[in-house]
Formats: structure tokens, C-alpha cells, sequence
């Protein structure tokens, strides 16, 4: 397919998202099975394009003056392809399976409108709700974290510890424009690909099949550090899902102490014990029935909420759900990271640590839930986060937003990561 081709294919997918309100994933799974004959590199193209339109979607709006699915795919291509509309139309002329070529209207509104005139919402691309959340938590700098978060993300790895190291990986990805992360001891990155470029599949390395790495933003792998799990302890993931975070817990553990992997919606352990298997972690019993943590009551050392939250710090790789939060959504949320928290905080021992983590950028997921918490639970105490960070990342605090009494916050902007929020409180003796 030509470019004409991919971008005719783009739009279509996007009137789907659109009508029928669905995941890009899904909308984008259904046209590849219904277009047989489109291969690989057409299907990353078209993906780009989808992903592309949607996390800059109201940029592309503004400069057409239209919200349609067409002004999104060809916004894509301007702002995020390096196009122009003569590199474009010299690239679809003739192509009879390309959209209609861009009318002198739309010729004429790209010309007249000027993105840095824009509301700053728009410049941001983020819905109008959200944009006080974000200005409240960041200031002055809030449309610079919102266009951060509508860029295309890296692909970040975590070396597993407990089979290889960070060097080996390194060498066995060679080819791959590997690099260290800048702040994970134990992780890799892959920039960014440009234009119609994918990332290269991992999974299917040898080394993801020997169980080395796992796939793992570098911000979860900080939230996962900050934790605190060490050799030797007791410790409850209550909110474990497919295990992203258990098993770096476990590396952390060296495969010492114990684990407990627990989640509500057993379905979503499924994917935890291949994974288990195949990074030979041996310190981890997953326990999906909330009667059977009775045992553990006031027993754990360490007790991870890896909260279920509205994914605001991960809009860059799931842009579609950043249209379809809504408010009450994030009520839904917020009152479930309450009772989880209140759930969760019974089998922390005395002396012992609950750590809440979120992929959340607004402060009603984050900081505000601990402020309620802790005046709900006076035995519960912020830790110093300040000198948890420089513990844990020696030198590299200037790359979190750190409140020594109300958590650190990673994002895309200031920290190069997804954006996340983590807060650990110590239960009094
Ligand atoms: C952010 S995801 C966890 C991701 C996982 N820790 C990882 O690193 O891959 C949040 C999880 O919390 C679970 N959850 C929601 N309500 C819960 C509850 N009341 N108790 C325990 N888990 C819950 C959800 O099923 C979901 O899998």
C-alpha cells in the first residue's frame, strides 16, 4: 500500500473509534481481519497514523477547523510525519485508493490558523475537563506535560535480574538502538520510531523467551524500586494484575522472602504464571481469593496498592482512552482507591509499609487519596520521600517532582517517563 492507501485505511478506523466509541486496538484488530492482504509495514503505517491522530487530535482539529476523523489523519501527518501538503499531495496524486485530496478550504484553514494561537487545552491535547487537574498539579508548566504526553512514547524494557544483566541484554538487542534508561538501574530503552516505523517485536527474541527482560515502562520500574522490597520480606501486591510489578518485586527480592499476588478479577492473574515460569521467579504464590489473605492480616512487611486508576500518565501509548474518560469515571476510580486502600492497609505489620502507587497524573488519585487515608489512619505515617528517592536513585531526585511528605510524581515531560505517582507510609509500631 502507499501512503494514499494507509492514510484512506487511518481514516476509516478512526470513523469506527469514533462511532462506536471502541479501543483503537480493537477498531484497529478488526480492520486487519477484514483486510487480509495488508501486510506488516502497512499495518504499523496505519497504526501510527490512528495512534498519531489521536493523541494530537485537537492540534489537528484546530489547524482544519474540524473534528472529523480526515482533519485527525491528515493533522497526523503534518505534525507528528514531518509532511506538508505538498509532500502529501504529491504523495497521493494518482492514488486512486487515497482519500479525496485536501480542498482549497481545507488548503486555505491550514494557512490562516496558527497552532501557537490556539487555547492552551488545544495546544495541550487533552479534554477541556482535565485541563484544571493538570494546571493544579503542574503550574505554569501543564500544557508542556499535556504535549508531552500526546508525543509518541519509547519502548522500555527491565532487565530480569534474577537471569541476566543490563550488559548482556544490551549486547543480545544489539541493532535494536538500544540504550540504558537514565534513571532504572535494570532498564532499556528503545526511543521512539519515527514516521511509519514500529518498534521491533521483542517478544519473539530469544532472549524475552529465555525470560531476560520483560516489557516495562521505566516509570513503573521506579514505582516498583520505591516500594522497598527487599530480600527476605513478607510482602502483599494486592492489586498484582498480569504481574508487571510482582516480578520486579521479585528480582528485587532476589527470589528471597515471599510474595503474595493477589488480585479481585482473577481473569486478570491469567497471564502470571507463564510469566513467573518463564522469568523463574520462585518467590511468589499467587492468592486470588481475598479469604485466603486472611492469614496475612497485620502480618506483611510490605503491602504494594498498584491502585486501579484512570491511566492519565499513559495517554501517550493509549491516547483513545484519554477521549473516552469521563468525570464520573474518575469518581468511579477515586472512591475504589479508597476502599482499596482501607482494604489493603489491614495486613501491613506494625513497623511495616504500605506503598501506593498510581499511572495517574491528577491529584484526586493521588495525593488527595493519601491525605484522606492518612487522616482516616492515624497509625499510618508518610515516609521521607526525599531521602527514599535519593536512597533508591542516588543523584537523580532533579528528575521527579518530589514532596518530601506527599510522594514523588514521575512524567513524560520532567522525568521521561509514564506518568506516575507513588506514596509509602510506615505503620507505627
Ligand atoms: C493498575 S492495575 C495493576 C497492574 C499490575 N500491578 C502490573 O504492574 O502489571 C490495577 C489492578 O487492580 C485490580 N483491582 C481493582 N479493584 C481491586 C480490589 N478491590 N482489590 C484488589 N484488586 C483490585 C484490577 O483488577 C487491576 O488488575
Amino acid at each position: 500500500m502507499r501512503l494514499g492507501g494507509r492514510l484512506a485505511a487511518a481514516i476509516e478506523v478512526l470513523e469506527d473509534i469514533r462511532a462506536r466509541h471502541r479501543p483503537a486496538a480493537d477498531a484497529l484488530r478488526d480492520w486487519g481481519l477484514s483486510h487480509r492482504f495488508a501486510g506488516a509495514g502497512d499495518r504499523a503505517a496505519i497504526g501510527n497514523i490512528v495512534y498519531d491522530a489521536l493523541r494530537r487530535k485537537r492540534s489537528a482539529g484546530y489547524l482544519f477547523g474540524s473534528d472529523e476523523p480526515r482533519a485527525a489523519a491528515f493533522g497526523a501527518l503534518f505534525l507528528e510525519w514531518g509532511e506538508t501538503p505538498e509532500t502529501v499531495k504529491a504523495a497521493l496524486t494518482g492514488d486512486r485508493f487515497a482519500p479525496p485530496l485536501l480542498s482549497d478550504d481545507e488548503i486555505g484553514a491550514l494557512g490562516a490558523n496558527r497552532l501557537e494561537e490556539a487555547p492552551e487545552a488545544v495546544r495541550a491535547d487533552v479534554p477541556d475537563w482535565c485541563a484544571p487537574f493538570l494546571e493544579a498539579r503542574f503550574g505554569a508548566g501543564w500544557v508542556a506535560e499535556g504535549m508531552a504526553l500526546s508525543a509518541r512514547p519509547p519502548l522500555d524494557l527491565r532487565v530480569n535480574t534474577l537471569k541476566a544483566d543490563r550488559d548482556k541484554v544490551l549486547r543480545e538487542l544489539s541493532g535494536m538502538n538500544a540504550e540504558p534508561t537514565a534513571m532504572s538501574p535494570h532498564g532499556i530503552r528503545i526511543p521512539p520510531i519515527k514516521g511509519s516505523g514500529r518498534h521491533p517485536n521483542v517478544q519473539a527474541e530469544p532472549a524475552f523467551r529465555k525470560g531476560w527482560l520483560e516489557v516495562q515502562d521505566e516509570g513503573s520500574q521506579i514505582a516498583a524500586a520505591l516500594a522497598g522490597a527487599e530480600s527476605g520480606l513478607q510482602v502483599l501486591d494486592y492489586c498484582a494484575g498480569a504481574g508487571g510489578k510482582t516480578l520486579a518485586l521479585s528480582a528485587a527480592m532476589e527470589n528471597r522472602g515471599q510474595v503474595f499476588a493477589h488480585d479481585s478479577e482473577k481473569q486478570r492473574l491469567s497471564p502470571i504464571f507463564d510469566r513467573l515460569r518463564r522469568a523463574d521467579v520462585r518467590n511468589v504464590q499467587v492468592v486470588p481469593r481475598p479469604e485466603e489473605l486472611a492469614p496475612l492480616e497485620k502480618r506483611m512487611d510490605l503491602v504494594l496498592v498498584d491502585a486501579p486508576c484512570t491511566g492519565s500518565g499513559t495517554w501517550r501509548r493509549r491516547p483513545d482512552a484519554k477521549w473516552r474518560l469521563t468525570d464520573r469515571q474518575l469518581e468511579v476510580r477515586m472512591a475504589e482507591q479508597e476502599k482499596i486502600l482501607a482494604e489493603a492497609s489491614r495486613f501491613v505489620r506494625p513497623g511495616g509499609r504500605l506503598a501506593y502507587v498510581t499511572c495517574s497524573i491528577f491529584p484526586q488519585e493521588n495525593v488527595e487519596r493519601i491525605d484522606a487515608f492518612l487522616a482516616a489512619n492515624p497509625g499510618f505515617n508518610p515516609v521521607d520521600h526525599a531521602q527514599l528517592f535519593e536512597s533508591r536513585f542516588e543523584g537523580k531526585s532533579g528528575s521527579a517532582r518530589i514532596d518530601p511528605a506527599k510522594g514523588i510524581s514521575l512524567t513524560p515531560a520532567y522525568s521521561g517517563t509514564d506518568g506516575f505517582y507513588v506514596a509509602v507510609l510506615s505503620r507505627a509500631a
